[in-house]
């Protein structure tokens, strides 16, 4: 791959149930060891896009390519040694401990009926160090509160060890600390990562760049300071809020007036 194109760029992407258009031709880029942010309300089409990015839905219309390579012409094992997602449908059902739930995260790098190695089980504890949830190591994945399976979930995603991490809303469940926390590991370790969030006041702190969906067409894209501005955020969100540069960081800090409701 050119080392100046992105790791990942899906172009034209659509996707409809029955006759309703969920997706509407839309295109993202993420450059390599780029944080970015896909932002809109509930219902715009974050989790429909990002399915098709990681090869769950496939589109009516349109490509992504990941590292290069048009996912659709590799099996799912090559694209998850490209690509290591966390969704928002997290398999509460796991009956497995959570060491065993983050060692999946290695199986695209292991060949068929192999035994996991030192190596594996190595790689899995430093994973889950790094979420600060080696306490829950035995514990089974199912009795785990909703933030604490988050944690677990985004440590398999870092065993898998792929350039490239799709996150779809990780910060759901979390604390505010646990937020914070996970958006300094995400930044931190410097991975290319594209991620659904909600939370406003953390993609203005923590993106480079941010992509703004209004019922499935992408309304505003750019750095955090050109796309959450007080009439986007009325225009997406309905709601009234004032935009300032923070006098430490320059980036953006938005003050919502919840009792101006438009
Ligand atoms: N298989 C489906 N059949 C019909 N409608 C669907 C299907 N999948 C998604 N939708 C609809 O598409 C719209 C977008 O859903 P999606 O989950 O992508 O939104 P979202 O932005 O991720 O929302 P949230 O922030 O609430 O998670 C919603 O109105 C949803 O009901």
């Amino acid at each position: 791959m050119n080392s100046d194109s992105p790791l990942l760029q899906a172009s034209q992407l659509r996707w409809q149930a029955a006759a309703t258009h969920i997706v509407h031709d839309v295109s993202l880029h993420v450059g390599q060891g780029e944080l970015v942010g896909l932002l809109g309300p509930n219902g715009s089409g974050k989790s429909t896009l990002l399915r098709m990015i990681y090869r769950i839905l496939r589109p009516a219309s349109g490509t992504v390519h990941a590292d290069g390579r048009n996912i659709w012409q590799h099996g799912a094992r090559d694209n998850a040694r490209a690509m290591a997602v966390l969704a928002q449908e997290n398999g509460s059902e796991f009956e497995l401990c959570v060491r065993d739930v983050v060692l999946m995260g290695r199986t695209p790098h292991q060949s068929p009926f192999a035994r996991d190695s030192a190596e594996d089980f190595r790689i899995v504890s430093e994973s889950l160090e790094r979420v600060s949830a080696m306490p829950l190591a035995e514990r089974i994945f199912s009795t785990l509160s909703g933030g604490e399976k988050q944690r677990v979930l985004m440590a398999r995603a870092l065993a898998q060890q792929a350039p490239l991490l799709v996150l779809d809303e990780p910060t759901n469940h979390l604390d505010v600390r646990h937020q914070f926390e996970l958006m300094n590991l995400i930044r931190d370790l410097g991975l290319t990562t594209l991620a659904a969030l909600h939370e406003l006041p953390l993609a203005a702190h923590y993106c480079d760049r941010l992509y703004l969906l209004k019922n499935g067409h992408l309304v505003a894209q750019g750095a955090p300071a050109e796309v959450l501005t007080p009439e986007t955020i009325a225009d997406v969100y309905g709601v009234k809020a004032q935009v300032r540069p923070s006098r430490r960081t320059g980036k953006p800090l938005i003050e919502f007036l919840p009792d101006e409701m438009l």
